[in-house]
């Protein structure tokens, strides 16, 4: 049976008095696209962020293939292979879309960038990451374009691209469509169910066509606890989530 990449273990954590996640559980499998929805304050975005690292927990395990990390702080856990995708301040804004990625291939290896012996091999093996990247992203027509002339759904795919580009085993995408039209929703779909062949994704999404076109599973929260879990159908008519979770909005107007 395959073991969890990524494990949560009654994970909570507290400001002062208010409990924004509480004993939440969770097994995030290889190779598979695992989204979190619920309501707005559900409690999300602070799941991600005591998974990243962000934020230390109040109580609980988190576990990289099996191996303890809440006690490490999130540049550490970034070599454990979780990455965060990070909006726009991620980018350098007046370096081309190729540099970015490059750079963000290259600095997977900090260490090598500075031996000369090995820069060269490195970077050679850095524009090919990046190349190969620019593909993936649908980006290669924009490749030597400023990063901070691209629209606001390109910029978006590039970010995903630089957490591609660290070679992580998850990748946690935290609302990657928000503000975009229908033609750079559709893309980032393609893309994030591309990722999967590849790397582990968690995904936070309103969207509920991507939720359920391209999830392997879903965890729904609710005040800070797993309501449901499970695979897109029986999420869709889970009775709870429907009454907690917009309903209609699951169904597709179908409640
Ligand atoms: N630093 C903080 N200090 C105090 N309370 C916080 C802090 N960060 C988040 N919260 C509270 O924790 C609760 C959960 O917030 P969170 O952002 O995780 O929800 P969410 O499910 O991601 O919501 P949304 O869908 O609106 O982004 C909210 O009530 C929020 O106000």
């Amino acid at each position: 049976m395959a073991v969890p990449i990524l494990k949560a273990v009654k994970v909570t954590k507290r400001y002062g008095k208010f409990t924004a996640v509480n004993g939440v559980t969770l097994d995030i499998m290889p190779g598979t696209v695992h989204s979190v929805i619920g309501p707005n304050g559900a409690g999300k975005t602070t799941l991600f962020h005591t998974l990243t690292g962000s934020t230390p927990i109040s109580e609980g395990s988190i576990l990289v293939e099996g191996e303890e990390v809440s006690h490490l702080p999130g540049y550490k856990r970034v070599r454990k292979g979780l990455a965060r995708s990070f909006q726009v301040t991620s980018l350098f804004p007046n370096l081309s879309v190729r540099e970015n990625l490059r750079l963000a291939a290259q600095g997977t290896r900090p260490t090598q960038a500075f031996n000369p012996w090995r820069r060269a091999e490195s970077m050679t093996a850095a524009c090919e990451l990046a190349d190969s990247l620019l593909a993936q992203l649908n980006l290669h027509g924009v490749a030597e374009r400023i990063t901070g002339e691209l629209s606001h759904g390109q910029q978006r795919r590039l970010e995903v691209g630089m957490a591609m580009a660290g070679r992580p085993k998850v990748i946690f995408l935290d609302e990657p469509t928000s503000g975009m039209g229908i033609d750079d929703i559709a893309e980032m779909k393609r893309l994030i169910h591309g990722l999967r062949d590849s790397y582990t994704v968690l995904l936070i999404e309103h969207n509920m066509d991507i939720v359920m076109d391209i999830s392997d599973s879903i965890t729904v929260m609710q005040q800070g606890q797993v309501l449901a879990e499970g695979k897109p159908d029986v999420i869709r008519s889970d009775e709870r989530v429907r009454r907690a979770y917009l309903g209609s909005m699951i169904t597709g107007g179908r409640a």
